[in-house]
């Protein structure tokens, strides 16, 4: 019998909580900040050196693993763990928001949604059956239900329409998903800006006593007060005892403002992202070294750093290889915005069990808010 996926939350801070996930493949600890390794590779880092920055679980993409190298595929080789060397929990996306915001002719329906694909435009279909089928062939530890996101703004009764759609898809991923003791499907709460559609949304999903809950919808363009408005919102309607998954969130001080409304768990592709177009992330702001400035700066990223990246190398070095576009330019600055964003989460969870997280948040966001140095 595989150890079941447990969830205990440690201590509290107001409504930050420092907790942690228990499941065959290991902990997450959390509040836990997922590095996104969308093609089943944390782009320019080696899983050896996504480990040693701290991270306990990432996420992979249903969408673009079905497409290249194919869901079949991975599972002769033995599922995405085998497959990309990383032998701890992965967490996949169920498809649907990366059908929306990347494919071609896609038509969405009450069976699911079609389309074609954004590398060779041969046509697919994907279900809440067949997404929670494909998630099971990369032996995806913590699985989402397919969802329909709306992007903001939009008119009310078109969110109501995709919140309602996203809910019969629950069932039908729940349904699908059936009994499997060391794995989870997580719920994905939708009703976009709207406190009403939110509450129906979380309502209806604790009803189904799923072994987790995300909050979608969010981070798609509205203001970080309207996202924080609808954690308010949301976040007290789910059940205390299961984790909260705030999806594609975000830059730290979104971080630290949505843990303190009660979320466990973060994914966002800006530390690797804006590590390839050569901006660091340090904890007195951000640098980009695109910037001439740095050309003979030569001082480290932070020499107070435990990364290699971020005390190893001068800024200069780190200028010219951004300039002349070079690989290890992308590695070396991936490498230190991931150990940043790990070490804001140690920090984090350090702070809930210490009962400081309101200083140390204060602390952090004031360290961050000084932009460019
Ligand atoms: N902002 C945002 C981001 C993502 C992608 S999370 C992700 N997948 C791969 C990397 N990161 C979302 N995914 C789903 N399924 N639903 C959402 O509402 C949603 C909202």
């Amino acid at each position: 019998m595989a150890k079941p996926f447990t969830f205990k939350v440690l201590a509290t801070d107001g409504k930050a909580r420092r907790g942690v996930i228990d499941m065959p493949r290991g902990e997450i600890r959390t509040p836990a900040f997922m590095p996104v390794g969308t093609g089943g590779t944390v782009k320019a880092m080696y899983m050896d050196q996504v480990r040693g920055v701290g991270a306990d679980i990432i996420l992979g993409n249903t969408y673009h693993l079905m497409l290249r190298p194919g869901a079949e595929r991975v599972a002769r080789l033995g599922g995405l763990h085998e497959f990309a060397r990383w032998p701890h929990p992965i967490l996949t996306d169920s498809g649907g928001f990366q059908v929306m915001s990347l494919s071609k002719l896609r038509k969405l329906t009450e069976k699911g949604v079609t389309f074609r694909s954004h590398i060779d435009g041969a046509a697919y279909e994907m279900s809440p059956e067949r997404s929670i089928e494909i998630q099971g062939l990369l032996d995806s530890d913590i699985q989402m239900q397919l969802d329909e996101c709306t992007a903001l703004p939009a008119e009310l009764k078109e969110i109501e329409r995709a919140m309602e759609l996203s809910l019969r898809w629950a069932e039908r991923c729940k349904t699908a998903f059936g009994d499997q003791p060391g794995k989870a499907m997580f719920g994905i709460v939708q009703g976009g800006d709207n406190a009403a559609l939110r509450i129906r949304s979380a309502q209806a999903l604790s009803a189904m006593e799923l072994k987790g809950y995300a909050v979608g919808g969010l981070a798609v363009g509205e203001p970080q007060a309207v996202m924080l408005e609808m954690l308010d919102i949301t976040c007290p309607v789910l059940p205390h005892n299961k984790p909260r998954y705030l999806m594609g969130v975000g830059t730290p001080d979104d971080i630290l403002k949505s843990v303190a409304r009660g979320i466990d768990m973060f994914d966002c592709v800006m530390p690797t992202r804006a590590g390839r177009h050569g901006l660091a992330y340090t904890r007195r702001g951000k640098v980009n070294l695109r910037n001439a400035r740095h050309a003979d700066d030569p001082r480290p990223l932070d020499e107070e750093s435990d990364c290699p990246a971020a005390r190893g190398y001068s800024r200069a070095y780190l200028h010219h290889l951004v300039r002349s576009q070079e690989a290890l330019g992308a590695m070396l600055l991936t490498w230190n915005n991931l150990s940043y964003y790990q070490k804001l989460m140690q920090d984090i969870r350090a702070a809930i069990e210490t009962g400081s997280f309101d200083v140390r948040g204060a602390e952090i966001t004031e360290g961050w808010a000084r932009g460019d140095i």
